[in-house]
Parts: structure tokens; C-alpha cells; sequence
């Protein structure tokens, strides 16, 4: 492995040092043919990278992990978790490797990690390698949700290999280089637990508290301080989700993290028409984790990560599952909380008072949209309309234009701000068909369609003139509920 002279990357090893029985070294697979395919610069530039320096032949080697600085130990961190309710004892980053952490120009301590450099001893039968398409759908909706102002793991540079990838089709293989605020998924605590080692529990605890959660520390109760810090980080964020109609479809506990940033964009998508039961994984047959389910999902993924900290709690049994249980209590109010305030923003009304119309209101709303397939971006946008005078856009999403009427007009007494409306309610998201149309595009080698879906989906907020069909639902023929795999 060679340094890097172009620019220069201090990494940390944190991880690995704190963790060894975690932190398997990796190596990157050779890439024959690499080629920078997107890259965020601005990102880069928090990170005190040179962005020119990232396209050389060696920033694009730290890119795909063939370059690496002298001292980098790269690992495969080792995980367990929950598939689809099943138990896996050993996952672990199979086609991915941590490079290491780095301090951003804010001083932030951030991962730099790579997905698809290639096998690692948690590959059981997998390649260890990436598609160019699932990995720019992960750059174009980490981005989008960023955009969103909504926690996530960012994406750096999605580099093409040149070495092919064999899925349904033979595929271009990629790497994406992904930046988090750290990686520790609720199945890294499945897997310290599973092995019986309390010291090990305790120090990945004494890891999260001091990355994720500082504010724990010091406590009289740091490891319960920890796990109500993740409750109220996830409630947070699921409500976020539930908000813009994110489906994040693979809500294994391994896809859940200790940080409270999304993870894994695989079988992701936004929700069009408003239905509960929105699935976009193939694989997902019994809808476990469809839309209207994820904050149950969540609930149940913490529950697995307290089952996992109990030792820690109180070394009495029963006395660790009581604060656990009480602490896991704390989410449905904690996610009603952040939904009603979500809720109130999207509809322009200020965040307290008037509780009961309110509340009637935001509980009708769901069947209202559902009854009529409403798409769930674009109603809002024209509810600002209708707060402007103009109820017109409004009735024109329903089946029997009077439906909605009466609900507007008691909606309409509360004075509703349109403008605060359009700074929250998203004009353009990136909807399933043009994401789709983007990857198939780049995957034949034309970059353009990626490129213009993520001006236009980092920019969510501000009418972009001529840009009408980024806006628009799906056509009839793309078929709504299409489902497709991740990886
Ligand atoms: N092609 C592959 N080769 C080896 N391992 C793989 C491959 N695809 C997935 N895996 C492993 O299977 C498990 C579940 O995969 P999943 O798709 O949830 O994760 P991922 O998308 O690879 O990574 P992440 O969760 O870090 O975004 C992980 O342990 C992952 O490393």
C-alpha cells in the first residue's frame, strides 16, 4: 500500500483499537479500471479533502481502498442481527471495509468506510462486490434525505470498478465511499452480547457513549442514559421518515443505528400514492416492512438492542429488564411527539394550541389520502396553494373533488402559514420511476440523468422552472408498488 502525496488524510483507528474483537482486518479487491462516477465536493470539503487531489489515480485509490495512507488499518466490523425477525449470529461488513475515522473541518469525528471493495471473512457466499446502479441509488437518496434535513449516512464518491458484477444481469461493478458520524448498528451490541464477554459489551457501550451520545456519560446510569439516548434519536428519526413517506425497506437491526443516521439505502423509496401498506422490496413478502409499519419495526429493533444491554443495567435480572421496559416505553410518546410537531409544521400551523381540531384533523388526513391514492408529495404543496386562496390543485388530487372540502375548510379557520408550508413540505423527491430511469441510464454509461435528479433533489424545497416532471407522480404504466432488490 502506498501513501497518498497528492493531499494528505490522517486517519484514526479507533474502532479497532478500542474493539479488536470486533474489527477484522480487509483488504480492497484490486479495481482494474477505477473511475470517479459521482463525487460530493462539498462533502469532500468538510472533510478537508481536496476534491481535485480525490481525482487523481491516488485520491480515487483512497476512493476504492487500493491506496491507502501507510498506517491505515482497514477492518470489516463484525455484527449480528435480526432479517426479517430471524436471527443471524454473524453478519458483519461482508463486502465492506472501515478505513478508518477522520476529524471534519468542525472537528467532528466521522467513518470513512467503503461499500463493495470486496470479500472479507463475513462474506459467507456473497462476491464482496457492488453494483454501479444500487450504489448511486444509495448516493442520490442519502443525498436527497441530507437535503431533507434528515439524519443520514452521507455518500462521498460512488467510483466505477470496471470489473463486472453478476446479478439477475451481469452489472458494472462499483465502490461507494460513505462518510458516517460512525457505523455501530443495533446488531453490533447482538453480536458483543452473543459472546459472553461483559467487558466487551461494556466497552462498545463505553465506545457509543463517547462517539454517539457524550451526554450519557457521567451519568449515574450511564448505559441506560445510553439506550434512552438511542430510543429518543430513533424516535426522532422514524418520525422524520414517516413525514416524507421514506420507505427504507430492509429495517433489520443491523440497518438500525446506535448514531440515529438512516443506513443502507438497498430496496429504499419514496411513498407516491398514500397507502400504509407501501412495499418496495422484493423480497419483503408479508410487508413487515411496509410504511405504515416502521415505527412498530423500531420499536421492536430497540427492544432487541435493551435485551442487549441488560447486563449492563443492573445486575439483577429482573431489575434490568424493568428499566429497560420503561425506557423502551419512552418511544411511541416520544415518536407521537415528533409526528404531531411534523405534522403541524406540514400543514402551517404553529406548534401548540387548538389541540383537539388539530388533532381531529391530523387523524383524518391518512384515510382521506389513502381512500383516493393521493400522492403524498405533491398534496402539500397544493394545501399551501388552498392556504393562498386557491383550493383548485387541492380537489384536483381526489376522485370526487369534493371530498376534501370539508376538511380544508375547518383546516382554513386555523390560519395556516403557506409559507412556512413550502419550507417543509419537499416539491421534489426522488421518486422511484426517475431514480430507476437515472440508474439504467448511468449503467449504459450516460451520467446526465443521475446528475440532473440530484440538482434537483438537493434543492427540495425551491420551484425549479422547467423541471415540472421532477414533481410529477410516476406514470400510470411504471406501476406505483413496483418492488425491486437492493444490492
Ligand atoms: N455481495 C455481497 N458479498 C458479501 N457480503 C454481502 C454482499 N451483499 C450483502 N452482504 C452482506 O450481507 C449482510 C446484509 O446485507 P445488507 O444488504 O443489509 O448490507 P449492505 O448493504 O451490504 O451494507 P450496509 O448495511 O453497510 O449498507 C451484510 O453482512 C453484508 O455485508
Amino acid at each position: 500500500m502506498k501513501g497518498i502525496s497528492q493531499f494528505t488524510v490522517t486517519l484514526d483507528h479507533r474502532f479497532a483499537r478500542e474493539l479488536p474483537e470486533m474489527a477484522v482486518a480487509g483488504q480492497a479487491a484490486p479495481v482494474p479500471d477505477p473511475r470517479v462516477l459521482v463525487l460530493d465536493e462539498a462533502l469532500a470539503a468538510q472533510l478537508g479533502l481536496d476534491a481535485a487531489g480525490l481525482r487523481t489515480a491516488e485520491g480515487v485509490g483512497l476512493l476504492v481502498g487500493t491506496t491507502v495512507p501507510e498506517d491505515a488499518r482497514p477492518v470489516a466490523q463484525a455484527y449480528a442481527g435480526h432479517q426479517f425477525g430471524g436471527y443471524s449470529p454473524r453478519l458483519g461488513d461482508g463486502r465492506a471495509l472501515l478505513l478508518g475515522e477522520l476529524v471534519d473541518v468542525d472537528g467532528r469525528v466521522r467513518d470513512l468506510h467503503l461499500k463493495g471493495s470486496g470479500r472479507t471473512p463475513f462474506a459467507r457466499g456473497g462476491d464482496g462486490l457492488a453494483a454501479v446502479g444500487p450504489m448511486l441509488r444509495e448516493f442520490i437518496v442519502s443525498n436527497s434525505m441530507h437535503a431533507l434535513g434528515i439524519p443520514t449516512t452521507r455518500s462521498l464518491a460512488v467510483v466505477a470498478t470496471g470489473r463486472t458484477v453478476l446479478r439477475e444481469t451481469p452489472q458494472p461493478g462499483a465502490v461507494l465511499a460513505r462518510v458516517a458520524a460512525g457505523h455501530l448498528r443495533v446488531g453490533s451490541f447482538q453480536y458483543a452480547r452473543a459472546t459472553d464477554d461483559p467487558d466487551l459489551l461494556r466497552r462498545l457501550a463505553d465506545h457509543a457513549i463517547s462517539r454517539h451520545h457524550p451526554a450519557a456519560a457521567g451519568v449515574a446510569q450511564p448505559y441506560l442514559a445510553l439506550f434512552e439516548a438511542v430510543v429518543a434519536a430513533q424516535a426522532a428519526l422514524i418520525a422524520r421518515w414517516m413525514l416524507v413517506g421514506f420507505v427504507h425497506g430492509v429495517m433489520n437491526t443491523d440497518n438500525m443505528t446506535i448514531s440515529g443516521e438512516t443506513i443502507d439505502y438497498g430496496p429504499c423509496a419514496f411513498m407516491e400514492a398514500f397507502d400504509p401498506a407501501t412495499v418496495y422490496s422484493s423480497i419483503d413478502h408479508a410487508g413487515r416492512y411496509a410504511y405504515g409499519n416502521q415505527p412498530l419495526v423500531a420499536e421492536w429493533n430497540l427492544a432487541r438492542l435493551a435485551e442487549s444491554l441488560l447486563p449492563l443495567l443492573h445486575d439483577d435480572e429482573q431489575q434490568a429488564v424493568a428499566l429497560a421496559v420503561a425506557a423502551l416505553g419512552r418511544f411511541r410518546p416520544r415518536y407521537e411527539a415528533a409526528w404531531t410537531a411534523g405534522m403541524r409544521a406540514k400543514l402551517g400551523l404553529p406548534a401548540d394550541g387548538n389541540e383537539e381540531i388539530v388533532a381531529a384533523l391530523i387523524g383524518e388526513l391518512p384515510g382521506l389520502l389513502q381512500a383516493d391514492h393521493v400522492d403524498h408529495t405533491t398534496f402539500y404543496r397544493a394545501l399551501a396553494t388552498a392556504a393562498r386562496g386557491d383550493i383548485g390543485p387541492v380537489r384536483s388530487h381526489f376522485v370526487e373533488e369534493a371530498a376534501p372540502e370539508d376538511w380544508v375548510t375547518r383546516w382554513q379557520t386555523l390560519g395556516p402559514d403557506p409559507d412556512a408550508m413550502d419550507r417543509v413540505n419537499p416539491l421534489y423527491i426522488p421518486r422511484n420511476h426517475l431514480v430507476e430511469e437515472a440508474l439504467a441510464a448511468a449503467t449504459d454509461g450516460d451520467l446526465g440523468p443521475v446528475e440532473r435528479l440530484l440538482e434537483v433533489v438537493t434543492a427540495p424545497y425551491d420551484e425549479q422552472a422547467g423541471r415540472e416532471r421532477y414533481a410529477a407522480a410516476a406514470p400510470v404504466d411504471f406501476g406505483a408498488y413496483r418492488t425491486f432488490r437492493g444490492t
